[in-house]
């Protein structure tokens, strides 16, 4: 039996005042050196201290609802973040107030690993923990392979290449993380580096809807002391390697991630379109699956695969996790610590 939704995301400062604060929550307890919070707040700030991603989950929410009625499945859409207002501690409690005894969880991340999974797996736990009597939550699956997900992300491509009517090299990209964390992200007997595994799987998928043979995957937005090594190349690297070589134009498909957040229009719009301006070749980015119908019809079909136990549609050739109760994680020792 499912009361509710929760939609359980990152989070972003709405306000100069809440920059700071905001950084501090991310970052505690992780290492990431001063110099680089301070750079990372004039991103931040450079937008009034505000990042979309709130804007564009409370969007999203009410595309969710929407095909929730339209499927018949009468559940109320919940609102939590890991960093900032609302916390997912103070959503928790309020749903525990409502009378909600048993919630699903979508996160709003299509990843296995430590960041895309295991610590929104953890968020669960200490909003559980902080609530006496908290209800019952069930995180879904990792949604990098579903159809839908995979359908929004080609139309992005295509839409994006559209505008620049001239051939280009589609280059995805995703958030940078540890190779370390990488190394360990997957229950410990899936072979290991299963966040890199499935983001370059769903390229695969995408680039092959969006018709295009060739490609490249490559990550974004690493932070931490430069001696430890994150996955590479970096977007901005390659971007002079293919200029380098001749490449004329870049079509840039944010496929880590599912809607414009900050890592997204100043990591890419800002940084990564300057310098393919001064290279001198074009650069268009497509657009990100949040905002697309399907990716809210395809939030409700994970739900009813819970609910009514709909079949689980995938096309990747990586396997999928992502699903626990109460803060489980998928499997012991699961994505390290
Ligand atoms: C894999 C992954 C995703 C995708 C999965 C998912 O979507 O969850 C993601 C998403 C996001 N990351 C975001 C923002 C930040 N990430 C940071 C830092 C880090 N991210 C990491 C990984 C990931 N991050 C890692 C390994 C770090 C190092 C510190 C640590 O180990 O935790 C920092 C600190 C400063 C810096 O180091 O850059 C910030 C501000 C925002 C919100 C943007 C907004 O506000 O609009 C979103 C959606
Ligand atoms: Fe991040």
């Amino acid at each position: 039996m499912t009361d509710a939704l929760l939609l359980l995301s990152f989070g972003g400062p709405e306000g100069p005042d809440d920059v700071i604060p905001f950084l501090e929550n991310v970052t505690r307890g992780r290492g990431v050196p001063r110099a680089r919070l301070d750079a990372v707040a004039e991103h931040y700030l450079h937008f009034g201290g505000v990042s979309p991603i709130n804007r564009l989950n409370r969007e999203l929410i009410a595309a969710v609802e929407a095909e929730l009625r339209a499927a018949g499945l009468d559940l109320p859409v919940y609102f939590g973040n890991r960093n900032w207002h609302p916390l997912v501690e103070d959503t928790v409690a309020r749903m525990h107030d409502d009378g909600v005894r048993s919630a699903l969880v979508f996160a709003t991340s299509a990843w296995a690993g430590y960041s895309g999974c295991r610590q929104y797996h953890e968020d669960i736990a200490r909003a559980r923990a902080a609530v006496p009597n908290a209800p019952e939550l069930r995180k879904l699956r990792q949604f990098y392979d579903h159809p839908l997900f995979v359908a929004a992300v080609a139309d992005g491509i295509t839409a994006a290449a559209a505008t620049l009517g001239r051939p280009a090299r589609l280059v995805f990209t995703a958030h940078s993380v540890p190779t370390r964390a990488d190394d360990q992200a997957g229950p410990p007997d899936a072979g290991g580096g299963l966040y890199h595994r499935q983001v370059v799987e769903a390229a695969r998928l995408a680039a092959a809807a969006a018709g295009y043979p060739e490609y490249d995957v490559v990550w974004q937005s690493r932070s931490g002391p430069p001696q430890v090594p994150w996955l590479a190349p970096d977007i901005v690297d390659h971007l002079d390697a293919l200029a380098a070589s001749g490449t004329g134009a870049v079509i840039v498909c944010p496929v880590g991630f599912v809607s414009d957040h900050m890592e997204v229009i100043w990591d890419l719009d800002h940084e990564a379109r300057l310098r393919a301006a001064e290279l001198g070749i074009g650069y268009v980015r497509a657009a990100t699956p949040g905002a697309d119908p399907r990716f809210a019809r395809m939030v409700v079909e994970l739900v009813a695969e819970q609910c009514s136990g709909g079949s689980a549609r995938r096309l990747g050739a990586e396997p999928g996790w992502g699903s626990g109760t109460d803060g489980a994680i998928c499997a012991l020792h699961c994505c390290g610590a």
